[in-house]
């Protein structure tokens, strides 16, 4: 049971490594099988129903499955250290699905033509990305993604319980992990409406779930996060505290 429980952590760890990889191509960065601009197949109307319907899908998988409650009724059915991996599963499924059913919609907004600034973009799109991967270790990358709960679930020891981080980018904003999303789905060349289409509905996920995740810190860390949440900005850095998000 605790290798099998291992196993299973692994796979959704390896699985979500593996779409986050895709994403890079599938914003036109390496050439990829299906990509946010492949060839239309729907009409528009269709194509942006079919999209807002697999990412509202993840939106709501993301926040039910994210809050103290659900994970107090799962862990009744399955170990809690298999909790995490859990979630980290269906997110990956979730997100397969979305690449593999995203419907391309024809239609530039803009497409830089000077070689150079087309590829300082590609590169702030990238940095956002490794944005993404360095804030998760500024919390705890392997517990974010269940690693670690499964391998103490095999070595059967107690994994340490998650601290409140002050590090890194965390000194300086509290949402660097989606401000990351935010500059590899927004700064590109080549924006087709496609590509608006996703990086629009990924935005008002984040602007939406950090807001639930932030009351839920709240109640873990009371007044140790209100004092952080009114010296720090959210979403933008520099800004001034609480204002933003
Ligand atoms: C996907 S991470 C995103 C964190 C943050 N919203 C961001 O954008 O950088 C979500 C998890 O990080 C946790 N978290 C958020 N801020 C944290 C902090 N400063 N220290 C430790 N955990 C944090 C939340 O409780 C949640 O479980």
């Amino acid at each position: 049971m605790k290798l099998l429980g291992f196993i299973y952590g692994v796979i959704a760890y390896t699985l979500f490594m593996s779409w986050m990889v895709y994403m890079i191509g599938f914003l036109g960065y390496f050439p990829v099988p299906k990509s946010v601009d492949s060839v239309p197949t729907s009409s528009v109307g269709i194509s942006i129903f079919i999209n807002c319907l697999i990412v509202a899908i993840f939106a709501v998988q993301h926040t039910i499955m994210a809050r103290p409650a659900f994970k107090q009724w799962i862990t009744k059915y399955i170990p809690k250290a298999l909790e995490r991996s859990t979630f980290v599963l269906v997110t990956d499924i979730i997100i397969w699905v979305m690449i593999w059913q995203w419907q391309p919609i024809d239609g530039v907004i803009w497409d830089v033509q000077n070689a150079m600034v087309a590829n300082i973009l590609i590169a702030i799109s990238i940095l956002g990305w490794a944005v993404v991967c360095l804030s998760s270790f500024m919390i705890n990358h392997f517990e974010l993604l269940g690693l670690e709960q499964v391998w103490h679930y095999f070595k059967g020891t107690e994994p340490k319980k998650m601290t409140f981080q002050l590090r890194g980018f965390y000194k300086h904003l509290r949402h660097p992990l989606m401000f990351g999303f935010m500059m590899f789905f927004w700064v590109t060349p080549y924006m087709t409406l496609s590509h608006l289409c996703l990086a629009a509905i990924f935005t008002t996920y984040i602007l939406i779930g950090v807001k639930f995740e932030e009351r839920d810190l709240i109640k873990n860390h009371g007044d140790e996060y209100l004092k952080y949440k009114e010296a720090v900005p959210g979403l933008i850095p520099f800004a001034k505290g609480k204002k933003n998000g």
